[in-house]
Order: C-alpha cells, then structure tokens, then sequence
C-alpha cells in the first residue's frame, strides 16, 4: 500500500467495538463496517497508525504547541484530516484483535486468569484444552472409567501452572480440618485447599461453568432438565506428605462435580479415586483432565493416599445449594 497514513482493522473480541472510526460514525462501534473487508478509508483510527515520517514532521512542525507525546488519537486524525491526508485502513489481513484492558488485575503475574468475562476468545485460546471441542462435537469418544462418571480433556497445561502458581503465592490454604473457619458446610470432608472466592476468581469460573462446561453436562447427562448451573462451591486442593494424602470417603454437596487434575502424574505416587456404590477404582488421570460426576445420592467417593511428591485438584461442587 503506497498511502501516507495507514492502519490496520482491529476487532474487538467480545464487543462491536474496533479500532476505527469509519466516516459517517460517531463512534467506534459500527456493525455494517465489522463486517468489511477490504481497504476503506477511515475518519479516525486508534493505537495503530502508521504515518510517514515528513508528514509526522511536518505536523509537530505546523503545531509547536504540542509534542509527540501528547498528540492524542483525536488531534492526531483532525490534524490529518486539516492536512488532507486519508487514513487507510486495511483487513485484508488479521492483524490481530483488540482486548478489554481496563481493570486488568494488577499485582499478578497471572492476570489473565481473571479475564474470561471481558476477553472470553483469548481466554479460551490459553486455557481451554483444544481437544475439548472435539470431545464435545462427538470427534472423539469420552471416557466413561465408572459408570456415570465421565473423563476428557478440558484445561491447558498453561491454566494449571498458572492457577497454582497464584494460588502457592497467595499462600493462605486451609487446615483440612473440621474447625476450619472458612467451612459453613459447604464442604462435608475438610481438605487443604484454597477457595476461588477467595482469590476473587469465582465468577469468572462461574462462567466458565455456565457457558463453557454446561454444554457437556447437556451432552453426557443426556434429558438432566436443570439449566446451567446456578451456585457452585469451587477450590483448589493440595496434597502431600505431613499435610493431607488422602480424603476419606464421601458424597460431595452439590448434585455434579467436575474435579480437574492440575498436575502431571509424574509428580507424585500412589492416590486414585474410587467410587463406592459401584466399587470403581480409577487409579490416575492426566494433568487438564476433568471427571465430571453425579455427586448426591450415588456417587459416594474417596481419594487414596498419595505416597509420595505433591498432589493438586481443582473441584467445583455445582449447585450446591
Ligand atoms: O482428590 C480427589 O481427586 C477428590 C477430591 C474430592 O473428592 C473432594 O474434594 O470432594
Ligand atoms: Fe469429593
């Protein structure tokens, strides 16, 4: 493109919003011109303008007044446009998208764990295992190891360091005990373990479960007449020697569990889940991996011993309510 001004087509991910303003807008939110593609001259651009450099030269030099730093998006496309120069912008090719950045969590460097809500597609590109769409859409079988109880691929590997990482810095994890303050009932065998509520990730979880596991629970508990879930007691558990190795057997306060695997077999020995009623035993499963699971009534569970290293889940009791 041989123009004196160009940019590129940014989308927003979760809303209409883009990069530019198209003329004849007021606004960056226009959905005929979302849909473009092509090269289309734009009355205003932001971010990521592209100019040459005499003409850049020629502006600070025509606005003394005003250095480079403070030119803002809106001064910068008046004075364009008062020097007759167009700004072109192009989506021709994907260049990317634009992402919600404000109340971005500060102080983490796992912050982008909290943005399902605002950034949903990059959430998901990190941290939803790519297999999972193929377990959902039927391309690939999901494992039934006990009855009821169903096994596939659901985190990245990258979602489970992170979580962890966050939740070792965070540092405050329950004693595992019946005294443990925290516990309103919510949990009916205390484990050592840190809730999501308390790291202020509960409602992106919340989501996640709504929107994103909801469609399996539908596909597996096949006629299961409930919506998408509605309450949800979820937390990370930590096991190892002189702490907690195992759990005691159970029912889980909810009506279905999802219990994700958080890290690789090769860290620990020993553990396994077994199910009671149906005298089930599943000895390992896969960092990422998630069992989802009827709780009340009929699946009476409990989590062996680990023998040796560090063991870590994370479980959501859904609709615990
Ligand atoms: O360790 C496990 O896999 C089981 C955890 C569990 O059953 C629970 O937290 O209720
Ligand atoms: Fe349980």
């Amino acid at each position: 493109m041989n123009k004196t001004a160009v940019c590129p087509f940014l989308e927003c991910s979760s809303s209409l919003k883009s990069n530019v303003v198209p003329f004849g807008s007021y606004s960056q939110q226009d959905t005929e011109f979302s849909r473009f593609r092509g090269i289309q001259i734009v009355f205003c651009a932001t971010d990521a303008i592209l100019l040459r450099t005499k003409v850049l030269q020629k502006m600070l030099a025509n606005h003394p007044e005003i250095t480079l730093f403070e030119m803002g998006n809106e001064y910068l496309c008046k004075a364009l446009d008062n020097e007759g120069i167009f700004i072109f912008s192009t989506s021709l090719e994907t260049f990317g998208h634009m992402i919600h950045s404000e109340d971005f969590k500060q102080g983490s460097t796992e912050g982008e764990l909290y943005e399902l809500v605002k950034n949903p597609f990059d959430w998901r590109q990190r941290y939803l295992h790519p297999e999972f769409e193929l377990y959902l859409n039927g391309s690939k079988l999901i494992k039934e190891p006990c009855p009821d109880v169903y096994w596939f691929p659901l985190m990245t590997e990258r979602y489970c360091k992170s979580i962890i990482r966050e939740f070792e810095t965070f540092g405050f994890w329950g004693n595992g005990s019946e005294e443990d303050p925290r516990n309103d009932g919510h949990e009916p065998v205390p484990t050592v373990d840190v809730y999501f509520t308390d790291m202020g990730l509960h409602e992106t979880w919340m989501q996640f479960l709504r929107v994103i596991l909801f469609e399996m629970v539908q596909k597996v508990y096949r006629g299961f007449s409930r919506g998408p879930p509605e309450s949800a007691h979820t937390f990370l558990v930590r096991y190892q020697l002189g702490e907690q190795t195992y759990l005691r057997s159970h029912e889980d306060t909810a009506i279905y569990t999802i219990n994700i695997a958080m890290n690789p077999n090769s860290d620990f020995t020993g553990a396994g889940l077994r199910f009671s009623k149906s005298e089930c035993f599943i000895p390992e499963t896969e960092m990422g991996w998630g069992l989802l699971h009827p709780s009340r009534l009929t699946h009476n569970h409990e989590a062996k011993p680990i023998r040796s290293g560090k063991r870590y889940v994370q479980v959501s009791f859904i609709d615990n309510e």
